[in-house]
């Protein structure tokens, strides 16, 4: 994971005499990978308008984009929206044309760095690399492009594609862009302008507390998601399920809190200072506190039932999983900061026996699982200062969700997971 910076990887800054893109001339767009995210995201900047050319290298999803578009159904979708697509980036080299202003990185994490090298010699001088990734990619992307050519951006909606070049958003929202480095930058105002035709875009300064939030949703999400096999609306429905995804958040938090990291509410809304478990309610069952942690996952479940874990997908595919650069990233980092995480070091390894086909996607995989993990929880001590002390309100924005069933004292407001 990670590893030194090497000659290859050396980022090219770029030259101070290289001029600025003319005020008039609108951006060139290129996104790379047209999976869920990669699919939905260049159909919706098609539909706007924009000078978007779309690479994949899959070749089912090339032909299908090219014979049928871009097909996108469910929350908000364009519908149908043609428009180029590419499986290599030479024949637009041989066509002439400007560098790409903006390279949105649509791939899985494993395979991030290597698209990102391989497009880099397209990318403008003054233009900027996007990371649409789950997990902490920035880092990677900016020793190979360059901290000032790389922009964050956590996606904070769903989608999956059903098959080659059929896309389903599975659930409303929109981006936080910012850099790695807490920097402002005026390509951030010029993309977020860009973005809003996907979902409400905003910019912050601390995107390394919004991409730890985000991640430990994913810890527990996707790799739940992909463990069971099913949608987020049936895995919250699950008393078990909804225990491992507070034990995985609390764990994610603890490790965070130990980096220095200050946690942002994702996308404004979902607090995960206020979800992490404190040492009372890992030891203690039925506490206000904690049946309130349910409720909240209960809601959180109904609202976006249709998410489906983008790292199943990527095995149901053949690809290799992004847990290490979810789980696998949490787990590293607290080892380094003697910060015990083994339900995720349990997660990984199971996400693990599935990627390999030892084991099919099953609802009884987070049963077993709970079962493992119930002693490994009651006997890990997550260090004093990375545990969460107070209880309070949780800080979501109001939109009314009821939880789906009788398990919840209240109905928790949530707006975005
Ligand atoms: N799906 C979701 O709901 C969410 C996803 N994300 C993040 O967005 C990113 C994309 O997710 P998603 O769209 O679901 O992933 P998918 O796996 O559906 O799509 C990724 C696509 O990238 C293609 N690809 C791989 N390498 C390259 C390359 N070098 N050049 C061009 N294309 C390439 C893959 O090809 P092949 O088909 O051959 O594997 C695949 O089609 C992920 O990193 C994920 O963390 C974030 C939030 C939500
Ligand atoms: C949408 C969500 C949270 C679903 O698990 C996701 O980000 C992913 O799987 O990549």
């Amino acid at each position: 994971m990670g590893g030194a910076m090497s000659d290859v990887d050396a980022p090219a800054p770029p030259p101070e005499s290289t001029p600025e893109r003319a005020a008039d001339t609108p951006p060139r767009l290129l996104v790379v990978g047209c999976g869920g995210i990669g699919g939905v995201v260049a159909a919706h900047l098609l539909e706007q308008g924009h000078d978007v050319t779309a690479l994949t290298t899959n070749p089912r999803i090339a032909d299908a984009i090219s014979i049928n578009g871009f097909r996108v159904r469910g929350d908000g979708g364009p519908g149908t929206v043609h428009g180029r697509v590419v499986r290599s980036l030479t024949e637009c080299a041989k066509a002439g044309g400007r560098p790409f202003d903006y390279v949105l990185l649509a791939t899985q994490p494993p395979q991030v760095e290597e698209a990102a090298r391989e497009v880099l010699p397209h990318l403008a001088p003054r233009g900027a690399m996007v990371c649409f990734q789950n997990g902490l990619c920035e880092e990677r992307i900016g020793r190979i492009a360059g901290t000032e050519r790389t922009l964050g951006a956590i996606v904070a909606w769903g989608a999956s594609m059903i098959e080659p070049g059929l896309y389903e958003r599975t659930s409303p929202g929109g981006f936080v862009l910012g850099r790695h480095d807490g920097a402002s930058d005026p390509r951030m105002d010029e993309l977020s302008r860009i973005l809003e035709a996907i979902g409400p875009t905003t910019v912050t300064n601390n995107l390394a507390g919004a991409r730890w939030s985000k991640l430990a949703i994913n810890c527990a999400i996707s790799s739940l998601g992909t463990i069971a096999g099913d949608r987020l609306g049936v895995l919250m429905r699950h008393r078990h399920v909804r225990r491992l995804a507070l034990e995985i958040m609390t764990e994610v938090v603890a490790v965070a809190r130990a980096s220095r990291v200050r946690l942002e509410k994702v996308a404004g809304t979902l607090d995960l200072d206020w979800i992490a478990l404190t040492e009372a309610e890992r030891q203690v069952a039925g506490s206000a506190g904690l049946v309130a942690k349910h409720g909240l996952l209960l809601a959180v479940g109904a609202r976006f039932r249709r998410m489906r874990s983008s790292m199943l997908s990527a095995i149901e595919r053949g690809r290799t999983p992004a847990v290490e650069f979810l789980n696998g990233e949490v787990i590293s980092r607290g080892a380094e900061l003697g910060v015990p995480t083994p339900v995720n070091e349990a997660i990984r390894d199971e996400v693990l026996v599935i990627a390999s086909g030892r084991r099919r996607p099953a609802m009884a995989n987070a049963r077993a699982l709970y079962d493992r993990t119930r002693n490994l929880t009651a006997s890990s001590t997550i260090p004093r200062s990375a545990v969460v002390t107070r209880t309070s309100e949780p800080a979501v924005a109001d939109e009314g969700v009821t939880a789906v069933n009788g398990d919840a004292p209240r109905d928790p407001p949530i707006s975005a997971a």
